[in-house]
């Protein structure tokens, strides 16, 4: 449970975060609060130190820069826009350039103006990335370089000492370089994670043996398919296959023989399909093709071709031939009923070609 400080922290940290962000911009949006927050804490602490010293030109650009940094945190919760994070980082970012611009302008309080700036990469790098983020640094970099070293103070209304002004911009560069070599990891980090999960987010769809998509990866597609066909008011079909005897195969060619029947019989059904159509292994030799905008005709034809191309040709294995044959039920995939509904229909019809002597299609 948490306690009522914590729960206004993490109100004022997800502040414009909805349910309908997902995880990466709900990250965003929580850093640009938290940015936010920092930045309108510090500059309206500072501008108050600001006015109690008489530096009331200063106080008045802090106090300015921490409304602003506030706008950016509740424009968050007030414009309702999937990008409004985007907005709010700009806004923390552009202000916060300027502030650091005018410190290094003016000195800030007792000259140490600049020795704000260090906070410029880690905030431009998060938001921005290495390209952007770089880019503006650079910038930035240029731009107060000139007002440090341009001769007779002339972008400046106050006075560094030359060695004050180089350690400052070396350090900055020393920091800007660190900053961007972590950001660099960071990225590399995220793209090799992302990979990854994308990797075993593929395994966990595909059939080891066969390289089709099992049965997890076919329900997307027939979800797509059914939404689709929802939309459209056209209707899809599904034949669910089975071999006939695979028992037999399996006694006959030991297991091994069994799996290369598997993967030729994948092949030979893929041959035979056209580009748009779905086919998964759904069982151990059950598998379901889902063929898009189809009417039940044209599927019969189809499934009729496949059960034929089955039956007429046998798979080479080790100088011997395995020859299979398929029953076939077919179903519609009716928008008006469930994709489950059409799955048990094609059960079903599968279960009836199968008592009719099998090497069928119902
Ligand atoms: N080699 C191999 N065999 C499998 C695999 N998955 C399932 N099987 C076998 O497939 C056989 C299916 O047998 P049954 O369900 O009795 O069906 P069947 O012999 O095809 O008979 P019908 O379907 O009634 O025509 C079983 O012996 C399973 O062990 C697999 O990945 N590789």
């Amino acid at each position: 449970m948490l306690n009522w400080p914590q729960k206004a922290a993490v109100a004022l940290l997800e502040y414009g975060v909805h349910d309908s962000h997902n995880a990466t911009n709900r990250q965003r949006i929580v850093v640009a609060n938290f940015f936010s927050i920092i930045g309108y804490s510090i500059t309206f602490l500072m501008s108050i130190s600001a006015f109690v010293n008489n530096n009331h030109a200063l106080g008045i650009s802090l106090f300015i820069a921490g409304c602003i940094f506030a706008f950016a945190h509740f424009l968050n919760g007030f414009v309702k826009h999937e990008n409004s994070y985007k907005w709010s980082a700009n806004i923390v970012q552009t202000c916060l350039i300027v502030l650091m611009l005018y410190l290094v302008y003016s000195g800030g309080k007792s000259n140490t103006g600049p020795l704000w700036i260090y906070i410029v990469p880690p905030v431009v790098f998060f938001f921005g990335g290495l390209k952007l983020g770089g880019t503006y640094l650079f910038l930035f970099l240029t731009v107060v370089g000139m007002m440090l070293f341009y001769p007779a103070d002339s972008f400046l209304a106050t006075s560094y000492t030359f060695d004050f002004a180089s350690r400052i911009l070396f350090s900055f560069l020393t920091v800007s370089l660190l900053f961007g070599f972590y950001e660099y990891s960071r990225q590399l980090a995220i793209r090799h994670t992302q990979q990854l999960s994308d990797k075993f987010e593929k395994q966990a769809m595909t059939d080891p043996l066969t390289k089709a998509p099992n049965r997890r990866g076919m329900k997307e597609h027939l979800l797509h398919e059914y939404a689709r066909s929802k939309r459209s008011g056209r209707n899809a079909c599904i034949l669910l296959c089975d071999i006939d005897y695979f028992k037999e195969i399996n006694d006959k060619f030991g297991h091994d023989g069994g799996d290369h029947a598997l993967v030729e019989l994948t092949k030979l059904l893929k041959m035979n399909l056209r580009e748009q159509d779905k086919l998964a292994r759904w069982g151990g030799e059950e598998f379901l093709i889902l063929l898009p905008e189809t009417a039940q005709k044209q599927a019969y034809a189809l499934a009729e071709r496949l059960r034929a191309a089955i039956d007429n040709s046998p798979v080479s294995y080790n100088t011997k031939q395995i020859h299979m044959s398929m029953s076939v039920g077919l179903a519609i995939l009716d928008p008006e009923q469930s994709v489950d509904n059409a799955i048990n229909e094609a059960d079903k019809k599968l279960y009836k070609a199968k008592e009719a002597g099998r090497n069928k299609v119902l």
